[in-house]
């Protein structure tokens, strides 16, 4: 799929005007630092909004593998410098916005890929988190796991009818990490729902996830969704988005720091964890389940 950036001069570069988190000095290994063109997502921007739409192509499922995650984040890094102004996040699929990350690499994968896997879902989830961008996710699918990680990392969450959102890692016997804990509770209404979800692996209907604050609005149609994704970016005057994007990142620096105290701690329990003989039997069941629904 070829890329398509639009150079918009009306906007101010917001990347070049935030400051910078502090980044840690270790350089944390990534299969994604390619230049090869984007495989698995369309990038198109309009010029006269100032509004790009990131849309994730990798049937069936858009399960997340290294090359798909860095094509993502660096989608994002580009656009920051193209003077875009807000991102919408959407997905090709009718039915599936993401299932997470690819279990099938997962199962029975070399510690170097598990690595690579790893610290691509790191870095995606910290370029996403912290850009000066208005971010949107358009969930016109189930988005599970690191598919509702998308979600939550973003600004704003308009879903479709229909569909499961959650995050199911406990349910295999997996402590959810503490940057998608953190992520989850910044925007869920309550805490202590949050700490109930997570710790009990609740998936929510696109409807109930609206009553419960997991998502701001349901739109009947993509078409819709779009147009209320373009109102919310509408939202910012061009003017108040410097102060905006400054804020936004005060906001979330806490959250930032702790993750790149913890990163490497992270990516061990991730490792030792799905190296377990027990953890790869039940994946292999997982997986089997998931075929054998068809
Ligand atoms: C379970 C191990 C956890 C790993 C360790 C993580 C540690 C904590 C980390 C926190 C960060 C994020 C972690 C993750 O994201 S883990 C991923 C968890 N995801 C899931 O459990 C979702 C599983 N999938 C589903 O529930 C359903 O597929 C879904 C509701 C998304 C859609 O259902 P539907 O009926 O519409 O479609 P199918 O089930 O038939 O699926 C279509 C095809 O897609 C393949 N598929 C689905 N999910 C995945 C996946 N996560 N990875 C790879 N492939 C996936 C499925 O096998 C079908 O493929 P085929 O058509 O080829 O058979």
């Amino acid at each position: 799929m070829a890329t398509r950036i639009i150079h918009l001069p009306k906007y101010s570069r917001l990347s070049c005007l935030v400051k910078p988190l502090t980044i840690s000095a270790r350089t944390f290994a990534t299969a994604t630092a390619s230049t090869n063109p984007p495989q698995f997502t369309t990038l198109s921007v309009d010029d006269r909004t100032g509004i790009a739409t990131l849309t994730l192509n990798r049937p069936p499922a858009n399960a997340l593998n290294a090359l798909f995650m860095g094509e993502i984040q660096r989608s994002i890094t580009d656009l920051e410098k193209e003077n875009c102004r807000g991102l919408i996040l959407t997905s090709s699929s009718q039915r599936i916005f993401s299932a997470g990350l690819d279990l099938k690499e997962c199962y029975k994968a070399d510690v170097a890929s598990l690595e690579g896997l790893w610290c691509a879902l790191q870095n995606l989830w910290r370029t996403l988190f912290s850009t000066p961008l208005i971010t949107v996710a358009l969930i016109n699918g189930h988005a599970i796991a690191g598919g509702c990680m998308l979600a939550v990392s973003s600004e704003y969450r308009i879903m479709l009818p229909n569909f499961k959102i959650g995050v199911n890692e406990t349910m295999v016997g997996l402590a959810v990490p503490s940057w998608l804990m953190d992520t989850y509770i910044n925007i869920m209404p309550s805490r202590r729902i949050a700490e109930w979800d997570l710790t009990s692996s609740r998936i929510y209907s696109s409807e109930s996830a609206l009553k419960a604050g997991l998502v701001d609005e349901l739109a009947s149609s993509k078409e819709e969704a779009l147009q209320k994704s373009a109102a919310f970016i509408d939202s910012f005057s061009k003017r108040t988005l410097m102060a905006r994007a400054i804020t936004k990142q005060q906001f979330r620096a806490e959250i930032l720091r702790n993750f790149e105290q913890n990163r490497q701690h992270d990516l061990d329990i991730y490792l030792s964890t799905m190296q377990k003989p027990s953890m790869q039997e039940f994946l292999g069941e997982y997986l089997q389940s998931l075929d054998a629904k068809k």
